[in-house]
């Protein structure tokens, strides 16, 4: 059946090239507006650079990045900025400004991209903070301060900081023991539901992928090899996946026997 849900982030054609390492070459994709879609793939596919071509971090060799129906390689600056606010990033291990608190990190994305008085900003960032499960005095801690699994969340909080429709995780729950990965999931498959968020999530946590992810894509031969559910990937036929998808890791989560 064909989905006629909304595409919100649509990729044509990527080529991808550092020196003569062609990391993607006509790669394709459509992530769907409110879907949780996990992309995996071996160490060195290119999902991250994947990601940082999407967010503009990396301006690909070809191809089009296309958000919400806006060509972002080649819209005016003013155009893309007001996309680009529709959007919060996770980087992996939250990328925190080490001298800022939680709330002044979440404040961050608002001093730069709004006239907030500085009031409205704090009352805000402790909204944010709160929403990602964080207890109200982690608002004045700084990162050191704080275990991996909630500076986790404090990057998440400042993901969330202009209220964006979609967001981009990378390797969340990596790092995580199983129980605080399994409760970041939770997270994000709350926000997901409440929030109506899009969520475009890199990761090799088969339990994350069971879990939240509503489809997966996965990277292989320089492209998106193949997109579909998890019962869908049990059935493909291409030596990586299907390690992957039927190994012993795939076994112990309880799949892919
Ligand atoms: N700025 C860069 N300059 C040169 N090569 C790069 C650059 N960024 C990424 N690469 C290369 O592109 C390839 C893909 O990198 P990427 O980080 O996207 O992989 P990945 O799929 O996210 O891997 P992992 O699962 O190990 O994190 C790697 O071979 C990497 O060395």
């Amino acid at each position: 059946m064909q989905d006629t849900r909304e595409v919100a982030i649509q990729v044509r054609g990527l080529r991808n090239q550092f020196g003569d390492h062609v990391v993607h070459d006509g790669l394709d994709l459509d992530v769907l507006r409110g879907e949780v879609l996990g992309v995996v793939g071996g160490s060195g596919t290119g999902k991250s650079v994947l990601l940082r071509s999407i967010v503009g971090l990396l301006h690909p060799k070809a191809g089009s990045v296309a958000v919400f129906g806006t060509d972002m390689l080649n819209a005016s600056d003013e155009t893309r900025q007001k996309i680009e606010r529709r959007w919060g990033v996770m980087f992996q291990d939250g990328a925190l400004f080490s001298s800022l608190t939680v709330r002044e990190n979440v404040e961050v994305p608002m001093r730069e991209q709004t006239d907030l008085s500085p009031q409205t900003r704090r009352a805000l960032a402790e909204l944010k903070v709160s929403m990602v499960g964080l207890p109200p005095n982690a608002c004045d801690k700084y990162p050191s301060e704080l275990s991996g699994g909630m500076r986790k969340r404090a990057g998440l909080a400042r993901a969330l900081a202009l209220d964006p429709e979609i967001v981009f995780l990378d390797e969340p729950t990596a790092g995580l023991d199983p129980i605080g990965a399994a409760a970041f999931d939770a997270l994000i498959k709350k926000l997901q539901t409440t929030l109506g968020l899009t969520v475009f999530m890199v990761t090799h946590d088969l339990d994350s992928l069971h879990a939240i992810c509503d489809r997966i894509a996965v990277l292989a031969e320089k492209r998106v090899f193949v997109t579909g559910t998890m019962a869908d990937m049990l059935e493909v036929d291409h030596p990586w996946v299907h390690e992957y998808f039927h190994g012993p890791r795939a076994r112990a989560a309880g799949f892919g026997n």
